[in-house]
């Protein structure tokens, strides 16, 4: 018995697209996970190392994101279908494609009752925490919340850093800010333990006071935005004694969608998921400086 090659296929796993439609003030996003993977007659590039049929998975990719541009994102379905078929077209060994998509869905942050025009905050996946520290005199509680993604399209810049000559991060006047949050406050020790306290309310106040800040606030950094937003905190939340913030910096850089002739004016990004920078802040009460 003779050795063959059995069923294959190939393609780019988890192009991470995000198209904001900016025609307006009131932005869109569409924020989608695509794979694609092309099926046909490959046995050439198995068998005897010949490319000359084989669409590059680079291609895959960099037409995945043009096609965000190109078609736009109407629907999951609407893109997978127009991206298949071009796919199809450009390779002409190929007898199918399978494009999958998964969208992550983005809701307004609500601000006094209406949704932001351009800041969003991830659907799904948040925790709320809290640590209770017991004694003999009392007790400490620590509460917060992780994995709040939250995402401003507009209305962040960070630019004017320390430059060396290892330094080649361009200024950026308007980039995405996106970021999943981590929270800790605090509590001041109460009367009872604080058995008192309405701590649902609570909770539920701090965390709209982090989303509203973080859409409201210019951001000249992710720094800048955390210090805002634990000073709106403890403005407003006396028995918050500090709050402790661990942000990672989730970085969306432009694609350079030129080679195909398109532009792209903050349009079409790819999200990446690593290295991140992770910006960690305590704000608390004390002298001003
Ligand atoms: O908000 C930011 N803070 C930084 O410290 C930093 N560093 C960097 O490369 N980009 C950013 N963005």
């Amino acid at each position: 018995m003779g050795i063959v090659l059995g069923p294959n296929r190939y393609g780019k796993a988890e192009n991470r697209v995000v198209r904001i439609v900016r025609d307006t003030e009131r932005h869109e996003i569409r924020d989608l996970n695509v794979s694609t993977s092309l099926r046909g007659d490959f046995a050439a590039a198995h068998t005897d190392g010949d490319q000359s049929q084989v669409l590059p998975t680079d291609t895959q990719k960099n037409t995945a994101f043009a096609w965000a541009k190109k078609h736009g994102i109407s629907s999951p379905e609407d893109y997978a279908l127009a991206l298949g078929g071009r796919l199809l077209a450009a390779t002409p060994v190929a007898d199918g494609v399978t494009v999958k998509v998964e969208e992550c869905a983005w809701d307004r942050i609500e601000v006094d009752g209406a949704g932001h025009d351009h800041a969003f905050v991830r659907r799904g996946g948040e925790v709320r925490t809290t640590t209770v520290d017991l004694t003999r005199d009392g007790a400490q509680v620590v509460s917060g919340l992780q994995d709040l993604v939250v995402l401003k399209s507009t209305g962040s810049e960070f630019k004017g850093f320390l430059r060396d000559e290892y330094t080649t991060l361009p200024d950026a006047d308007d980039r995405i800010l996106a970021t999943a949050m981590r929270a800790e406050w605090r509590y001041v020790p109460g009367a009872d333990a604080g058995s008192g306290r309405d701590w649902n309310a609570t909770y539920d106040a701090v965390r709209a006071l982090l989303l509203a800040t973080f859409a409201t606030t210019y951001s000249r950094a992710l720094q800048e935005t955390l210090y805002a937003m634990g000073r709106a905190v403890l403005e407003a939340h006396d028995e918050i004694a500090e709050i402790s913030f661990a942000a990672p910096n989730k970085h969306h850089f432009l694609v350079d969608l030129a080679p195909f002739g398109l532009d792209n004016p903050g349009e079409v990004f790819i999200a990446a998921d690593r290295p991140y920078g992770l910006i960690e802040a305590t704000v608390t009460r004390g002298e001003e400086r």
